[in-house]
């Protein structure tokens, strides 16, 4: 029977019964999923979630209540659809898919894994096991009313042999993560995000968290520093410079000492905050404005006199710099000290001041044990006081529309509110998808996007889903090129960073002519000890010819059956603001069909990617909040989805040319 009438089929019906189906997350889309899965009739369910329900989940995620808080979520969820449908069977696990237990066996037991996460990392571990176990993966992502569904399929004939594939998970490239110029954030600030930036991961990490943490963006820094012109230019701390340029070719201030934003022995919290304030809004921007230049075509910005907006606190170099509230019992928080708890009110350039110094005193006279190492937390409330506090003085200096302690949060902490709308409708067509794969139509599989209703005009835009790129290094043949410097960089650092962070590998096994690490269950004592002694040594220097320049090493993850193979490259020099990583992967698609089609910057080395402002070469990343992962993807996909329709129609032309075949049958 045909599609969409197979939908109602008693044959589907018993299949939708029977068929044993994953769910992974039970968060904002899982919670939705998993409701949707039992009214549709599944009743042989499992649910993977690592976390307990927070206060913050309850607006969306409908299944827990109040007093689930600290709960399991799987399991509150579990429970709480098991009431919907007393006979079904649904087995919660609380735990990190990537965990042991979860493993290939675990994934080959079902017949559909239906993926509601919110991380990047653990999406590709769920590809490579669907992958390795040939189980049809639907995926899925929220951002506020923007959302997608995406089919991931691997089938085979009769015979057993791979008929029809999709892509996978990682057959695209990763999507860029958002940066900013540095100069813009150290100089030329124009937009509220650029002061928020600025507010967050320098001025917090100098003032607060360790010193080294704020170099990104410190005009200060190795091969950043530039010039002021004369003492003038130094604002407040007098030292002098040398004149030369920056490396953007525009002049930067001073190279300066960071210790000068440390507070001196004995030095009061109210006399350091106003200390600093005169410093980054006065001086530092009087230093600034020297740099003619920049101002040529652009509005020069205002310094900001403290003594002006707050006589008291501008004279005051002693003593409490703003009225309200007492010192200790709960949470530190300026603006519940200040009387000024509407986060929605947009505060004065006064206000600003007011907050601005208070939270500076409070951090430094109540959470005095954490300077130096705190970071940056949006759902710490006196932090985020600072950062909105901090930028709407900056953007006050520059002529930027100041924002509200409401929205400088969700700037500063790359919150894009969920709709538990979206998410409703992405539970959905996750099934829809689910239905077809088990009619035994996957050639219907759709990729969906949601898409923001009034500018498009339509809700959903769907799509068939691509063929596996051979660029891909997890379900493709191509080789990825690392290129590092081997004469520095340790066995340790290859590990860490290259092969967990970045390539979200498991329990590594590099091999490579003469040399082996190894790591993951099943190993003696001796060896774990022997694997563990490589770690510090240097690339270039290990056993058996070492991992140098030209060396082609096979990197196996057991875990996710998973194969790659890393062309090692030597690089010696690296730009230590344009790469902190001191690393590049990419993709190299050995075919040249595949090269030639773009696929080679397929894989998942599309993250090394950083956009560049043309007149300027240097840039920050701005990392991506863990929990926006999933987000960030969802608006890079939808960036692209006007492009996506065009290049639908042309696939269309080309027929379902990579989708499923009338015969292929998916794997049990
Ligand atoms: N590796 C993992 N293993 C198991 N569950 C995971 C893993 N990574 C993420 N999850 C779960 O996926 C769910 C994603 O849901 P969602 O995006 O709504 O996030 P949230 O944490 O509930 O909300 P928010 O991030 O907006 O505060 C979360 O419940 C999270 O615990
Ligand atoms: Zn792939």
């Amino acid at each position: 029977m045909a599609w969409p009438a197979a939908a109602s089929s008693a044959e589907l019906r018993d299949k939708i019964k029977t068929s044993k189906v994953l769910c992974v997350g039970a968060g904002g889309i899982g919670c939705e999923l998993l409701k949707t899965l039992v009214l549709t009739g599944f009743e042989d369910i499992e649910l993977i979630d690592m976390d307990t329900i927070e206060t913050s989940n309850l607006n969306r995620q409908f299944l827990f209540r109040r007093k689930h808080v600290g709960q399991s979520k799987a399991k509150v969820a579990a429970e709480a659809v098991q009431r919907f449908r007393p006979n079904a069977r649904i087995l919660a696990h609380q735990g990190n898919v990537k965990d042991a237990a979860f493993g290939l066996d675990f994934f080959r037991r079902f017949k559909i894994v239906l993926n509601g996460l919110d991380n990047v990392e653990a999406r590709r571990h769920v590809n490579r096991l669907c992958l390795a176990a040939r189980v049809p993966l639907i995926e899925s992502g929220t951002t506020g009313y923007l959302g997608q569904v995406t089919v991931h399929l691997r089938m085979r004939g009769a015979a057993g042999q791979v008929t029809a594939a999709t892509e996978c998970y990682e057959c695209k490239p990763a999507p860029m993560v958002k940066s900013f110029p540095v100069c813009t954030i150290r100089n030329t600030p124009d937009k509220p995000i650029h002061c928020i930036v600025w507010a967050k991961d320098l001025l917090f990490a100098r003032l607060f968290g360790r010193l080294e943490g704020a170099t990104d963006l410190d005009e200060g820094a190795e091969g950043a520093a530039g010039a002021a012109q004369g003492d003038a230019a130094l604002g407040s701390s007098g030292r002098e410079a040398d004149g030369a340029p920056g490396p953007s070719g525009e002049e930067s201030p001073a190279a300066e000492d960071l210790s000068e934003f440390l507070a001196a022995e004995g030095e009061n919290p109210s006399g350091y905050a106003a200390r600093i304030f005169r410093r980054v809004f006065c001086a530092d921007i009087e230093s600034v404005l020297k740099m003619d230049k920049l101002w040529k075509n652009r509005k020069p910005p205002m310094p900001l006199r403290l003594g002006e907006l707050l006589p008291e606190a501008g004279s005051a170099a002693s003593g409490r710099a703003s009225g309200g509230g007492a010192d200790g019992g709960g949470e530190a928080s300026a603006c519940e000290a200040l009387g000024m708890t509407d986060a929605h009110r947009l505060w004065s350039v006064e206000d600003n001041a007011q907050v601005f110094l208070e939270s500076v005193r409070l951090f430094m006279s109540q959470r005095r044990a954490e300077v130096g190492a705190a970071v940056f937390d949006k759902d710490d409330a006196l932090a985020v006081e600072f950062v909105a506090a901090a930028s709407n003085l900056r953007s006050a200096a520059y002529g930027i529309p100041m924002q509200t302690l409401f929205a400088a949060k969700g700037m500063a902490g790359n919150i894009i509110h969920a709709i538990a709308t979206t998410n409703a409708i992405v539970g959905g067509l996750i099934v829809v998808e689910a239905l077809k794969i088990l009619a035994g139509q996957p050639d219907k599989c759709k990729v969906t996007y949601v898409l923001e209703h009034q500018s498009s005009k339509r809700l959903l835009a769907t799509m068939p889903p691509d063929g596996p790129s051979r660029g891909c290094a997890v379900c493709g043949t191509a080789q990825l090129r690392l290129a590092i410097n081997t004469r520095t960089a340790t066995l340790s650092h290859l590990v860490s960073q290259v092969l967990k962070k970045r390539l979200a590998m498991n329990e590594p096994t590099i091999m490579a002519c003469g040399f082996m690490y190894e790591e993951g269950e099943g190993l003696q004592d001796d060896e774990v000890a022997a694997n563990a002694a490589l770690l510090p040594r240097v690339l270039a220097d290990l056993p058996g010819g070492g991992l140098g320049h030209g060396v082609l090493a096979v990197v196996r993850d057991q875990s996710q059956d998973v194969t790659l193979q890393l062309l090692i490259e030597h690089q010696e020099e690296w730009d230590e603001e344009m790469q902190p990583d001191g690393f590049t992967v990419d993709g190299a698609a050995p075919a040249p069909a595949a090269a030639a089609n773009g696929d080679a910057a397929a894989g998942p080395s599309g993250a090394d990617a950083a956009e560049e402002d043309d007149d300027d070469d240097l840039v920050v990343v701005v990392e991506p909040h863990a929990a926006d992962a999933k987000r960030k993807r969802a608006a890079t996909d939808e960036a692209g989805v006007e492009a996506e329709e065009g290049r639908e129609a042309a696939r269309r032309r080309r027929g379902p040319a990579d989708a499923g075949t009338g015969d292929a049958i998916l794997l049990d």
